[in-house]
């Protein structure tokens, strides 16, 4: 089957008359994953909280292989992990991740450490750094087409975030990705293609020079 492309074109965002989305232009086919940079406050999470369909902007275009969609969440085309978290707190690891895992990534998902150890607590008994693992894990095993990620290294440990990213990897075989993050060498790392956001506006990035000449790094460390 033909891998299928995601696009999200003339996005315009404000919030009380304050323009925080004005050119925006974003794309992801299946096998690939999408790096979203920018700065605190740029826009980051409004995109993709757009693209999913939890917030209406002023004007969008999206799309999947040409097809206009209203929203990413209808006909489970789009999992999305929020920043914050989205857990209910008295729910039992195991029972939402039968909800959410899909069949074929179901034997992968019960092998992880973070399922074997806590799969049979309930959120409220976890870390934020479990909590964390365990949410983004259910995310990227889902069935969805295309899955969005906000922050999705926040609260984990090194250790635990080396183990992570070639799970993305591997699901990016099967799906689109689109991921944010501050961590933006963990972004650079797993990333086929990086956007920067700044000043409303989405640019392609070519080399890490570009996030210096945009002022989204302030030298190459
Ligand atoms: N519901 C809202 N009402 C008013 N302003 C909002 C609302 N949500 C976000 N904003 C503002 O819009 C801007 C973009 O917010 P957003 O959360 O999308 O940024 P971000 O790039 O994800 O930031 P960060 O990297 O700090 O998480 C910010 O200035 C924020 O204060």
């Amino acid at each position: 089957m033909n891998p299928l492309t995601l696009k999200a074109d003339s996005i315009e965002l404000d919030f009380s008359g304050r323009k925080i989305l004005t050119d925006v232009f974003i794309s992801c086919t299946q096998g690939e994953i999408v790096g979203l940079l920018g700065r605190n406050g740029c826009g980051k999470s409004s995109l993709l909280k757009i693209i999913f369909g939890l917030l209406k902007p002023a004007y969008k275009y999206l799309s999947i292989d040409d097809t206009y969609i209203t929203t990413g969440y209808k006909n489970s085309r789009m999992a999305y992990l929020p920043q914050q978290s989205y857990l209910p707190p008295q729910i039992k690891i195991h029972d939402l991740a039968k909800m959410l895992v899909d069949d074929f990534f179901w034997e992968d998902f019960i092998s992880h450490p973070a399922y074997i150890k806590h799969g049979q607590k309930a959120i409220a008994q976890l870390s934020g750094g479990e909590q964390r693992m365990l949410e983004t894990l259910m995310i990227i095993y889902n069935k969805a087409d295309f899955i969005l990620l906000d922050e999705p290294f926040t609260h984990i440990s090194p250790v635990q975030i080396e183990e992570l990213k070639p799970l993305i990897r591997l699901c990016a075989k099967r799906k689109g990705i689109i991921v944010t993050d501050h961590q933006y060498r963990n972004v650079l790392d797993i990333s086929d293609r990086i956007i920067l956001l700044t000043n409303g506006c989405t640019k392609p990035i070519n080399s890490i020079d570009d996030l210096v000449t945009y002022n989204y790094l302030s030298n190459i460390n």
